[in-house]
């Protein structure tokens, strides 16, 4: 795993998220449920809890744009760049956005594993790296194998706990 010199991460117990906008690929109701699957996944570690809210400002925004799209970082089309999220900060930091010029998937058909691409975009909305482990969520590259039924890695594991410290319950 890695992580960022000055180490940043959100020092509130409660962290709170909403999603803004979504993807024609997938219903909404799929897209909540895959979101609040990978907030789960990284919870499970650590001593921080997530609370979806539908209004206001969240700390971490989630949604979907092509191209331009105000943070400064355009996506690129399809392929390339899938995603992108910004390390704790106020504001924009914590937010994930997704390339809508990409085809999303809940794994049952062609696209990119919409539930595996979240997990990787929030490890660095909660201060994570990229690892060289190819077996780590957070290694740079997609990889459509290892997005079936995949889980966080012992790597993931050990970066999310050096930074927050184990869950205890
Ligand atoms: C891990 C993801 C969920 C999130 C990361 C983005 S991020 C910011 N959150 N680390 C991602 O999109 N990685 C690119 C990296 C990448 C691979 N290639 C590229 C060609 C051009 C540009 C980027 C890439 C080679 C060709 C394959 C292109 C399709 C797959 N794209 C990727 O794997
Ligand atoms: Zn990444």
């Amino acid at each position: 795993y890695s992580l960022f010199s000055n180490r940043p991460k959100w020092t509130s117990k409660v962290v709170t998220y909403r999603i803004i906008s979504y993807t024609r690929d997938l219903s909404r109701f799929k897209v909540n449920q895959l979101v609040e699957k990978a907030f789960a996944m990284w919870s499970k570690e650590i001593p921080l809890q997530f609370k979806k809210i539908r209004m206001g400002i969240a700390d971490i925004m989630i949604g979907f744009a092509r191209g331009a799209h105000g943070d400064g970082f355009p996506f690129d089309g399809p392929g390339n760049i899938l995603a992108h999220a910004f390390l704790p900060a106020p504001r924009l930091g914590g937010d994930a956005h997704f390339d809508e010029d990409e085809r999303w998937t809940d794994g049952t058909s062609i696209g990119i594993n919409f539930l595996f691409a979240v997990t990787h975009e929030l490890g660095h909305s909660l201060g994570l790296g990229h690892s060289p482990d190819p077996k780590a969520v957070m290694y740079p590259t997609y990889e459509d194998r290892d997005a079936k039924d995949f889980k966080l890695s012992q790597d993931d594991i050990e970066g999310i706990q050096n930074l927050y410290g184990k869950r205890r319950d």
